[in-house]
């Protein structure tokens, strides 16, 4: 692609892959977690609503769980969503790292910038999604959403058994840690980069960035951008879900 012909920073297109394979045994017993409901509407409904809201974000993969992509593909077509963004599903793999690397793969070559979003957030508001592609567009590899911690956090020496104490090793100092959200965005040669490099099982994409020495940088999450995880964390969602019928009418 010559210079004149390549996008600038603030035309290359957006695409957001969102690893929806997993099962969710932490939420119990049921359908895959990204495939139950949430005031109605599966989750992964919701979560893809979320990243296609956003005006910089022109494609959406979803990744399915492995034997469920046609369950999924019929999903989004039941589902109204917005007819300015493509979709595409793939099915998925065994961890939500090898999910996203098969979300990656699908990649149509004109995407410059890639989000990675789980399905398990459903909430994240728009703002949050805009401001992690504004700083990507800025200049940075790799963006992640970031809140402050309320608890104090201890290192331990795990257990051998579940339920045994722990030993405390370390209280690391609270005003620098971060709990860190999705989408995380990146520039999309780093993230391949990342995921052709990086082997050893990680939690997030950032991490395995910051494994190849480069710097992630950090923009305010936001509270409703948070993971459902255990069944508490429904009850949470539909609550939120709730006042914002009542506020914002949907
Ligand atoms: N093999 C996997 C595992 C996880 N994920 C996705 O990665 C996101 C974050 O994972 P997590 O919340 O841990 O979901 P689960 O793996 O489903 O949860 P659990 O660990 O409780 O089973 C979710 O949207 C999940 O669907 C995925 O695409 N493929
Ligand atoms: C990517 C992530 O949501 C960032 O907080 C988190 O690490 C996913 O962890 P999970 O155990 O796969 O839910």
């Amino acid at each position: 692609m010559s210079d004149e012909s390549r996008p600038t920073p603030a035309q290359t297109p957006v695409a957001a892959v969102i690893p929806a394979a997993g099962r969710g045994v932490r939420l119990g017993p049921g359908a895959p977690k990204a495939l139950r409901a949430l005031n109605g509407t599966p989750m992964l409904i919701h979560a893809v609503r979320a990243l296609a809201a956003s005006r910089h974000v022109s494609l959406v993969i979803v990744v399915a769980p492995p034997d469920g992509a046609a369950e999924v593909k019929s999903l989004l077509d039941a589902h109204a969503l917005p007819v300015s963004t493509d979709f595409l599903v793939v099915p998925g793999g065994e961890s939500r790292q090898e999910s996203v690397r098969l979300g990656l793969d699908a990649l149509p070559p004109q995407y410059g910038i890639v989000l990675v979003h789980d399905a398990a957030r459903p909430l994240v508001p728009v703002e949050t999604v805009d401001a992690v592609v504004e700083a990507v567009r800025d200049g940075a590899p790799a963006v992640v959403p970031a809140l402050a911690l309320a608890d104090t956090v201890k290192e331990v020496e795990p257990a051998a058994a579940a339920g045994d104490p722990e030993p405390v090793v370390a209280t690391p100092e609270r005003s620098r840690l971060r709990a860190v959200q999705t989408p995380q965005g990146f520039d999309r040669a780093t993230l391949v980069r990342a995921h052709e490099t990086v082997t050893e099982n990680v939690t997030d994409d950032a991490s395995m960035v910051e494994q190849l020495g480069l710097t992630v940088v950090a923009v305010p999450g936001h509270e409703e951008a948070f993971k459902v995880t255990r069944p508490l964390d429904l009850v949470l969602a539909e609550a939120v879900l709730a006042r914002r019928r009542l506020t914002d009418g949907f």
